[in-house]
């Protein structure tokens, strides 16, 4: 080989290096890295195993975005504390005072990635569906929002289309139906949508668009496909936390559906509510979800 060859070769070596091997440093950017590798990975499962046998699949899927995530965040970001879905424990509610010995590191912690390895699990499991998301969300004790998201990615690989707080996309998002008269488009779980949610569907006179996910559901209101996604019911804090970090980075409204802020890294992971929507459009939609709360 010669000097000239050598010398590509090294370039060449050290390039994939950088573009395979070495995430980037800043947090967004990073984020939107795992997400995306995560994702290699389960096309790389879904390729080798089919959809013979769908629960199987859905815990192969669950568990090798979850390992890969968690290898990854202790190599590059060892000081850092984390919340995975596919965690032993995480969806105990920890008190002060009760469950010491094994209260997790993130509840003293000034970072925390919550992560959701595998979003809209049943859909992955569909021969043909690509709404299923990693979800990859950063936690900070200092951040200057009320939600303390410092950065975001939902990765939709069988979309081919990640979005992350690295490149907000554009607001307002595009096509505005509704805001020129057209009804509102609702996005809700295709599998097992909220009663309040058809509802309040009926009363304001807005459409309701099936879809697997709760990143995938978020990701169609900032691309404008959807003008908003109400749930309620239940869900965990890893179900929203990164979609809902993209959305609040491109000025989305994005609350409680009583309108207080998404908080995280709670004792309690429960978030079980929460409406992200155009800003112009939350008044109206907030005002009619209080007359239709489901009784808690
Ligand atoms: N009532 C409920 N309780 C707990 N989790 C819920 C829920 N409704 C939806 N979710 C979670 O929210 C995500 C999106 O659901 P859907 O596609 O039905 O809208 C799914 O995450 P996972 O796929 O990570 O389990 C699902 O488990
Ligand atoms: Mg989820």
């Amino acid at each position: 080989m010669g000097e000239q060859t050598k010398t590509s070769a090294r370039i060449a070596g050290q390039r994939d290096a950088g573009e395979n091997g070495t995430p980037p440093v800043i947090d967004a950017a990073f984020a939107r890295w795992l997400a995306d590798r995560a994702g290699q990975v389960l096309l790389q499962v879904r390729d080798e195993m089919g959809y013979a046998d769908p629960k199987a699949l859905k815990a192969a899927g669950d568990q090798a975005a979850h390992d890969l995530l968690r290898a990854e965040l202790a190599r590059w970001r060892p000081a850092d504390a984390v919340l995975s879905e596919e965690d032993e424990h995480a969806r105990v509610a920890w008190r002060d005072g009760e469950q010491t010995s094994v209260r997790p590191d993130r509840l003293g912690a000034s970072r925390v990635w919550i992560v959701d390895p595998l979003d809209g699990t049943r859909e992955f499991s569909e021969e043909g569906r690509t709404d299923w998301a990693v979800h990859v969300a950063l936690w900070t004790a200092d951040s200057s929002n009320p939600s303390c998201l410092a950065a975001g990615a939902v990765a939709m690989p069988a979309q081919h289309c990640t979005l992350a707080t690295d490149k907000p996309p554009a607001y307002p998002p595009m096509p505005l139906e509704s805001a020129t008269g057209g009804a509102i488009r609702i996005a809700a779980s295709r599998t097992r949508p909220p009663a309040f949610v058809t509802a309040l569907a009926e009363e304001i006179g807005a459409e309701l668009v099936p879809m697997g996910s709760a990143g995938v559901k978020i990701a169609a209101v900032i691309s404008g496909e959807a003008d908003a996604y109400v749930h309620a019911g239940g869900q965990y804090e890893w179900d929203s936390a990164a979609p809902a970090a993209v959305a609040l980075a491109t000025g989305l409204h994005a609350s409680r559906l009583d309108g207080s802020p998404l908080a995280y890294n709670q004792a309690d992971p429960k978030l079980p509510d929460l409406v992200v929507c155009r800003k112009d459009l939350a008044p109206r939609l907030l005002a009619a979800i209080q007359r239709h709360l489901p009784q808690q």
